[in-house]
Formats: structure tokens, sequence, C-alpha cells
């Protein structure tokens, strides 16, 4: 069984003995969001991450998911993007086309997928204009509080130095308060050039969830959940906080093993 809890203004933690019950939950979850979204609003916003996410969303793809999601109301886009051809091995589209998408009844047109044919910059600005256009018909709502989209669900990985989406410690792009898309074109970690969600949109979702798995993560995990860095500065990860929406962190308990203070239950 899981351990759940509660940290201070960092959100839901829930803890998994193991991957079969960590995906089992994430899958849970999704579903259930996926249901309270067609029901309220008539659609379903997610938008995506990259890296391990996808193969720890695989059971979406089993039954029951496949048979009880109602998948034709789902609309798909990506919090981040590595800016390479859409059947490249790096990229995001792919990854999701091949490990989810072309498993489950998507509809083709719901899947945004970003322009590989321009660069960066010019990447950024038409997926931008293309949220812009599906917020105006509402599939994807507004936030109450400023302009930006409010995305039903937002899911993000971890990397090891903290980074989420394609926001990376110290970089410019996390000051970014005007766009919802942004673009950058040295990204430590290949490939060089992506486009990112930017801070303001990840915090103005319904429902932000973080899922990250093995020790190699477990110094980011920390670092994002319970204290600041020794220079008093915050890993992307710990500017997750989204302003109304709720925050969920999925974990096994290797990423799990540096936490100290969280008040955990069974
Ligand atoms: O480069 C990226 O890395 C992060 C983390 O990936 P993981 O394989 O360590 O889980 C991912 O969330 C992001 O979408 C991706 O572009």
């Amino acid at each position: 069984m899981a351990l759940s809890g509660v940290q201070k203004d960092r959100g839901d933690l829930r803890i998994h003995e193991s991957m079969d019950e960590l995906k089992t939950d994430l899958a849970d979850y999704i579903a259930e969001l996926s249901d309270v979204s067609v029901k309220e609003r008539g659609f379903f916003a997610i938008a995506l991450s990259g890296g391990s996410l996808i193969g720890l969303m695989g059971k979406l793809c089993e039954v029951p998911y496949n048979k009880t999601v109602d998948w034709s109301k789902w609309y798909i886009f990506w919090a981040d993007e590595r800016v390479v051809a859409r059947n490249h091995a790096d990229s995001n589209y792919k990854l999701a086309k091949d490990g989810l998408l072309s498993k489950v009844p998507i509809v083709p047109s719901h899947v945004h997928s970003i322009n590989d044919s321009v660069s960066a910059e010019e990447a950024a600005d038409n997926y931008e204009f293309v949220i812009r256009q599906l917020v105006k018909t509402h599939v994807v709502s507004v936030s109450e509080i400023n302009d930006c989209p409010k995305f039903d669900l937002i899911l993000l990985g971890l990397g090891a130095d903290g980074h989420i989406a394609s926001l990376f410690p110290n970089h410019p792009a996390l000051d970014e308060r005007e766009e919802w898309v942004t673009f950058i074109t040295d990204s430590p970690k290949p490939p060089p050039e992506r486009i990112t969600f930017t801070l303001p949109v990840i915090n103005s979702a319904s429902n932000v969830a973080v899922v990250v798995t093995g020790e190699g993560k477990a110094d980011a995990l920390h670092l994002a959940i319970e204290e600041v860095g020794p220079d008093g500065s915050l890993i992307p990860a710990r500017m997750v906080q989204p302003t109304m929406g709720k925050l969920v962190w999925f974990l096994d308990k290797q990423a799990a093993s540096k936490l100290k203070n969280s008040d955990l239950n069974s």
C-alpha cells in the first residue's frame, strides 16, 4: 500500500512500494481527473512531459482504463518538447505516440504537437498561438486570476538536476512571466533546442502531478520538497506551486529516500 502524506505548501506525497503500485495509482489518478473534467467541462486538456513519465503511464493502455476512459474527450499537449523532427528518437511526441497515444482511441486532431519544421523560437510562438485558439473555444480553461490557460492536468518529470519540463536551474527561462510557451537553445541536457511551458502556465493548472522514480532523483526531490539550496536558491521543481490547483507527487521509495520531514500515513 502507498504511503501518503501532505508536506506543508508542497502538496500531496504518494510513496509507492513497487513500480507496479505506482503505475496503477497514477493510472487511477489520471482516469479519475479525466472523468471529472469530462463531466464538468466536456473536455480533458492534459499536458505531458517526456522521459520516464510515459512508461510510468503505461497502465492506461490496459484494461480497464483503455475501455473506461473517455478518450474521445482528451486533448493532448506537451509541457515541453525537444525541437527535433517528430519521428526523431529524442522527440517527446514520438515517445508518447509509441508508448501511449497509438494504443488508445485518441482523436488524432486532438493531439497538439509542436511544428517541427521551424526554429525553436517560431515553434514556441506557434504553440502558444494554438493554445490561445483552444482557450477561446473553451477546450482549455482559463485561469480566474491571470489570463493563463488552466490545463486540467499537467504531468511533469523531475531531472536529477531539479529541472521540470525544459526549465533548467539558473536558466533565464525561469523568469519568463509574459509568454505561455518559451524556447531555449542551450539546454544543458541534449538536445539543446527545446520549447517549454513557463512557470505561470504550470502554476495555473487545475492539477499538477510530478512523477519521480529512482535513487538518482532523491537529492533533487529533497530540494524540491523540503529544503532550499545551500545558497538559498530554488531548483525549478521547487518553483512548481499551483496558485489555485492541486499538486501531487508520485514517488517510489528510492526517490523518496532522502525526505526527512514528511508526515506520512499508510
Ligand atoms: O529532458 C527531459 O527530462 C525530463 C526528465 O526526464 P526523466 O527521463 O529523467 O524522467 C522530462 O520530464 C522532460 O519532459 C524531458 O524533456
